[in-house]
């Protein structure tokens, strides 16, 4: 079976500590962090020091124009294994996602200071090729966006971008890909046929499928089943378990069983800052911060 090309040679980096990128002209000066309650106590790493780390931040901190969203987050996201990160709607939980991939670049207000490191790659860099991070590092969003294309279309679409296939190489990879993202049999006699005629749990798989075909290191899930019905949230969830032993996964959730079933750390962010980086059993059973309990137990958010 065919597997998706290797991570590619990296982007050449600057030497710089400390990088800074800004999306657009128009990006303002610091402002002060809006409220944030952040435990002294927050660490990076979530205890196992051996871990390979997938994705390295240090100090990142991030303004939309003069509103600091993200505050001197440090954290260490682990490789071959799922991260939640959960917190109350605004506390920058997606918006620290979308610095991993630059998704961020799209906003023009948004700026970034610190270090984002994908192995050597330093992600902020303004020398960092984007097109090529993303291949690296993949996002599936809340809502399922498939290209108004064939299923096939939509697969092909990245390994036509970054890979040189003929077409059979490309008629295996795709059938991998959708087989790896669990939807193969259901598609499997209506390749051709419009991605927007999927259910909505299909058309998620079906974008899993996209993101995968272009062999990631690294797979973003930001809200990826708050649109779907239980059993689809169920083959997501699975599916996730499947993914983990190749890639390393971070989602954000809202719910508070999809973060204990299918994740193996937890980090807990709040106005921006956060409080508190475990093991995920350790989170949901015992919290080492007041807050986090609050949060997980249902008494805010
Ligand atoms: N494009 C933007 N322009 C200006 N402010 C933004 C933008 N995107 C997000 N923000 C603000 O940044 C803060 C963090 O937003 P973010 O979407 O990262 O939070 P979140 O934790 O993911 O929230 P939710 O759980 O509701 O999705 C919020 O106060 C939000 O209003």
């Amino acid at each position: 079976m065919l597997l998706p090309e290797t991570a590619r040679k990296p982007t050449p980096v600057t030497n710089t500590k400390r990088s800074e990128v800004s999306a657009g002209s128009n990006a303002e000066p610091h402002a002060e962090p809006h409220a944030a309650a952040q435990s002294d106590s927050a660490t990076h790493s979530n205890g196992d020091p051996t871990m390979p780390v997938a994705i390295r931040i240090r100090d990142l901190s991030a303004w939309y124009g003069y509103f600091q969203a993200l505050d001197s987050i440090s954290i260490d996201i682990p490789k071959n294994s799922v991260t939640a990160f959960i917190g109350p709607s605004g506390c920058g939980k997606s918006t620290l996602l979308r610095w991993f991939n630059r998704m961020n670049d799209t906003v023009l207000s948004a700026r970034a200071e610190g270090e984002v490191l994908l192995g050597d790659l330093d992600i902020l860099s303004s020398q960092t090729d984007t097109v090529d991070l993303r291949r690296r590092v993949g996002i599936v969003f809340q809502k399922a966006n498939p290209f108004p294309k064939s299923i096939y279309d939509n697969v092909a679409f990245g390994p036509r971008l970054h890979m040189r296939l003929n077409k059979s190489e490309l008629d295996e990879l795709v059938e991998w890909s959708l087989r790896k993202a669990a939807v193969w049999e259901e598609v499997k006699d209506r390749l051709h046929g419009s991605a927007l005629g999927l259910s909505g749990g299909q058309q998620q798989r079906l974008c899993i499928a996209r993101a995968i075909a272009v062999g990631p290191e690294v797979l973003l899930m930001d809200e990826p089943c708050s649109a779907l019905d239980p059993a689809s949230t169920l083959a997501i969830e699975n599916l996730i378990y499947e993914l983990k032993e190749q890639y390393s996964i971070v989602i954000v959730t809202h719910n508070m069983q999809q973060a204990s079933r299918s994740s193996d750390q937890t980090a807990f962010f709040y106005a921006g800052r956060l409080v508190e980086f475990s093991d995920t059993k350790q989170m949901f059973t015992q919290p080492k911060h007041r807050q986090t309990e609050d949060y997980v137990s249902g008494k805010f958010g």
